[in-house]
């Protein structure tokens, strides 16, 4: 039998309440098993990019990353909010180790070709693009990676990456060493029926329901590619995709954790 993997990754919202981001990491850091937390920070990065005049634009939830919006993410994601998660897991006794996808040379990535829209210095990662290997060390050797949203293209450029795509893209890639779980958390209990009303979680949601949900507007925003990446990385072997509330990560052990993702 595998060993277990959670491959958890915690959205914006939450790492930019510190509250809430404290109860998170405590929490995470009782979970047993094998472990990596993968995380962005496109809030702070706007507020910071603003602070030292530079205008953040997004299309679709996708950040356009020029030169100096590449700077900034780097400086934010892969230096800031990184070790700060890293510092405040290691007070918890969690073995974290913040790394970027170059770091290893974990995750490769290719600038997204220009199509309609030119997204700049933003990558999008290719199959077999993981080190499984690298990481699979270092979860055997007890330590708890913390991927930032930064990857590279092996030719020394660093390129921004969605961290719900670095999360599935991990996730996908460790399938074959460990029964993986991914696992979203946000700031709501799960996927709502009702976006106003918090006790309308949805339990489960298969694939073919997915595109129902979607037409029919209960499912819009950022959870449309957060679904979309939960549904190819099932299909591509992993065991289970779940997303809901920071606060309730530990009950994903009695599997009664927000919105389970089925095939
Ligand atoms: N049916 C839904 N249930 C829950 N959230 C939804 C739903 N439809 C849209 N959303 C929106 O999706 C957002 C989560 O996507 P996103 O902001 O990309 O996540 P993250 O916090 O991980 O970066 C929620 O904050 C919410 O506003
Ligand atoms: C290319 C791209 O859009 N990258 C994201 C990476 C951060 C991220 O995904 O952060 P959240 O999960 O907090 O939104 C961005 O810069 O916003």
């Amino acid at each position: 039998m595998l060993a277990k993997l959670w491959v958890i990754k915690i959205g914006g919202n939450i790492i930019d309440h510190p509250e809430g981001l404290s109860r998170f990491l405590e929490r995470f850091s009782y979970l047993k098993g094998n472990k990596i937390l993968v995380h962005g920070g496109g809030k702070i990065a706007t507020r910071i990019a603003a602070d030292l005049g530079v205008e953040a634009k997004l299309v679709d939830g996708r950040r356009i990353t020029d030169e100096a919006m590449l700077r900034i993410v780097t400086m934010v994601y892969a230096g800031l909010t990184n070790k700060q998660l890293v510092a405040k897991l290691q007070s918890h006794k969690c073995n974290a180790i913040g790394l970027s996808g170059a770091d290893g040379n974990a995750i490769r990535a290719v600038k997204r070709p220009v199509k309609e829209i030119d997204y700049g210095l933003v990558g999008d990662i290719l199959p077999n693009s993981v080190d499984a290997e690298a990481i699979a060390t270092l979860l055997d050797h007890g330590f708890v990676p913390v991927f930032s949203a930064i990857t590279h293209d092996g030719h020394g450029q660093l390129l921004n990456t969605n961290a719900d795509t670095i999360a599935a893209a991990l996730a996908v890639a460790l399938s074959d060493r460990y029964t993986t779980s991914l696992v979203y958390c946000f700031e709501k209990p799960g996927v709502l029926r009702d976006i106003n009303d918090e006790a309308s979680v949805i339990p489960q949601i298969r694939a073919g329901e997915f595109e129902q949900l979607r037409s029919s507007g209960i499912i819009a925003d950022g959870m449309v590619p957060k679904l979309h990446n939960a549904f190819e990385a099932i299909a591509k072997g992993v065991a289970e995709v779940c997303i809901g509330h920071a606060d309730d990560v530990l009950l994903l052990r009695e599997q009664q954790f927000g919105t389970r993702m089925i095939r």
